[in-house]
């Protein structure tokens, strides 16, 4: 790392940067000293002053992705930037949970990777705690009998998968996580501060054009190229992808890895809810929280205090029934951009910021406590009946896309065995809001449904082009992101990245951005 290049930072990443370099300089009080002395012997690049920070910084939404956002950008700008985030519906976004007899169930995002290094982290420092997520036996539906079912035996598991798949789950398994490995290369990059200015680029960095082309290949055609036999991609493939994207195997090839790792073991989840990660990003990032929509952004002149005009974004919002109007010198959209999601209108920009019609899937999650009619997937009854989820093929005539029990955001629950009683919450994923008799064709009988209707991801349709990161001069958008894959770190991703790349194109940081060759720049630094 250059002089040059910390020397900007804010006190708290320049304190980072200096305790990854380690003892080579940072441990040093003497490197410190000899470190300002030539600053002060060359001057700063350029000859000229560091720039000020920005004052007033919005960001819309306080999702994941909008609450990391204000976490780094804290981080960077340091404790003179005011930081507004609005919200227009509840802190957590499509991180929520549902209330059933007190006790509170996740209804959004609720699963996470335990190499999501971010989520990890936050969870670390926030003082939050973790839950092991349940991880009983699945079984696969057809809509006449079930097709594959786990056993409790891990030997008898391995042995029916040889039976029926051949290796074919084995070499599954190492495709992800060779994909895996290098998306973890992510985490250096944006350790060492680099930031990229488009989706496609950040891709790039991780794996070359094989990588990228996963994201520009559907993952059927990629897994077809690969030799896996349709019975493996209909009768594992499909129903994984249909329990967490509620789509097919049409969807890229990255999104489809993404899913695939969601059947590693050791998911776990947040204690006391997901939606808490982001309310403690909020208050670690001293953020003001605007409970309000907002409507437009326009870029304005604005005479400051300096008496110099500058260029800033008015934010039009709304708040109950009244509409107010703030400036500010950076805007980060951390939301999907469409009319039915978050409706920003851009005003007279120059080109115009084109519109994005991202479409996004409805889905609707349903949880239930009741006793399930197990006979609709087996003709066994319930108290021989031990999945704990049932997943489903792509046929027309099934109306659910899974059915798992789950436990509330209190419990850790490591290996579940559901019981032949009415104790059971089970959550079930569908396209459409299930009718009465549907849930009483996949229940004896239940004492509550709660639903919760989502514009859940995007729908993946390759080959296609990330939204740009880069709006407008100080306008970033982080949704993009999703376009690769929709899932909680992802957006975690997107928020480092999108506060990374304000901070340099600020300061005029520009080889802090698009490095080319990165991971092998970086193979030797600690
Ligand atoms: C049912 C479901 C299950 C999922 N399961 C998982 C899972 O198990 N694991 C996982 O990793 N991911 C999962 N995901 C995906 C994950 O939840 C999302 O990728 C992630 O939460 C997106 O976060 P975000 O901050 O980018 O967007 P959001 O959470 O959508 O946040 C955007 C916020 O912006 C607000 N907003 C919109 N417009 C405006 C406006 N004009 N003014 C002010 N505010 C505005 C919205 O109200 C919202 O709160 C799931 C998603 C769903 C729906
Ligand atoms: C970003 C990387 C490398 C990994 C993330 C893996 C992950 C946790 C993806 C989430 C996929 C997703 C959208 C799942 C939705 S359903 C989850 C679960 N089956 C449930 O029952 O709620």
């Amino acid at each position: 790392m250059r002089a040059d290049s910390w020397a900007f930072q804010s006190d708290n990443s320049a304190s980072r940067v200096m305790e990854r370099t380690g003892g080579r300089l940072a441990c040093s009080t003497v490197g410190l000293w000899l470190g300002l002395l030539l600053l002060c012997s060359w001057g700063f690049p350029g000859g000229a002053e560091p720039r000020a920070p920005p004052e007033n910084i919005a960001i819309i939404g306080a999702g994941i992705g909008g609450t990391s956002a204000a976490y780094y950008l804290r981080q960077k700008f340091g404790n003179d930037v005011k930081i507004d985030v609005f919200e227009k519906g509840e802190v957590g976004g499509r991180l929520a949970t549902v209330t059933m007899q007190g006790q509170e169930y996740e209804s959004g995002g609720s699963v996470i990777h335990p190499l999501n290094l971010h989520m990890k982290r936050f969870v670390k420092d926030l003082g939050l705690s973790a839950v092991q997520s349940p991880s009983g036996l699945v079984g696969v539906y057809n809509g006449e009998t079930l097709v594959y079912e786990e056993s409790s035996w891990f030997i008898i598991n391995m042995i029916k998968l040889i039976w029926h798949y051949g290796f074919q789950s084995l070499r599954m398994h190492m495709w992800v996580e060779d994909i895996l490995d290098k998306f973890m290369r992510i985490y250096r990059y944006q350790s060492h501060d680099y930031a990229f200015s488009s989706v496609e680029k950040l891709l790039h960095s991780l794996g070359g054009d094989d990588y990228l082309g996963l994201f520009n290949r559907s993952l059927i055609e990629t897994l077809q190229k690969a030799g896996f036999s349709e019975k493996f991609l209909d009768e594992i493939i499909t129903p994984v992808m249909r329990v967490n994207y509620g789509q097919t195997m049409n969807i890229n090839g990255f999104v489809g890895a993404v899913s695939m790792s969601c059947t590693d073991p050791g998911l776990w989840a947040v204690k006391g809810g997901n939606k808490l990660v982001c309310s403690r990003l909020l208050q670690a990032s001293k953020s003001n929280l605007i409970s309000g929509s907002v409507m437009s952004i326009e870029e304005k002149t604005r005479t400051k205090q300096t008496g110099n005009p500058t260029k800033v974004y008015e934010a039009v919002y709304q708040t109950g029934s009244e509409t107010h109007s703030a400036f500010y010198d950076i805007v980060l959209v951390a939301t999907p951009l469409n009319r039915k999601m978050s409706n920003i209108t851009f005003l007279n920009f120059d080109p115009p910021i084109e519109e994005f019609h991202q479409y996004y899937e409805p889905l609707v999650t349903t949880l239930i406590k009741g006793q399930l009619n197990s006979t609709v997937f087996t003709s066994r009854a319930l108290d021989e009946f031990d999945l704990s989820t049932v997943l489903t093929t792509d046929n027309p005539d099934l109306f659910i896309n899974s059915i798992g029990f789950v436990s509330s955001v209190e419990e850790s629950n490591n290996n579940p065995q559901p019981k032949a009683d009415r104790s059971h919450v089970w959550k079930i994923f569908s396209a459409e809001p299930l009718t009465k008799e549907q849930i009483l064709k996949l229940f004896v009988s239940y004492d509550y449904a709660v639903k919760r209707s989502w514009l859940a991801y995007p729908h993946y349709m390759p080959p296609e082009k990330c939204p740009s990161i880069i709006l407008h001069d100080r306008l970033y958008y982080l949704n993009g992101m999703e376009v690769a894959a929709s899932a909680m770190e992802m957006s975690a991703v997107a928020g480092y990245n999108a506060a990374l790349l304000a901070y340099h194109r600020w300061n005029g940081h520009t080889h802090m951005i698009d490095q080319e060759d990165l991971y092998e720049k970086l193979k030797t630094e600690l």
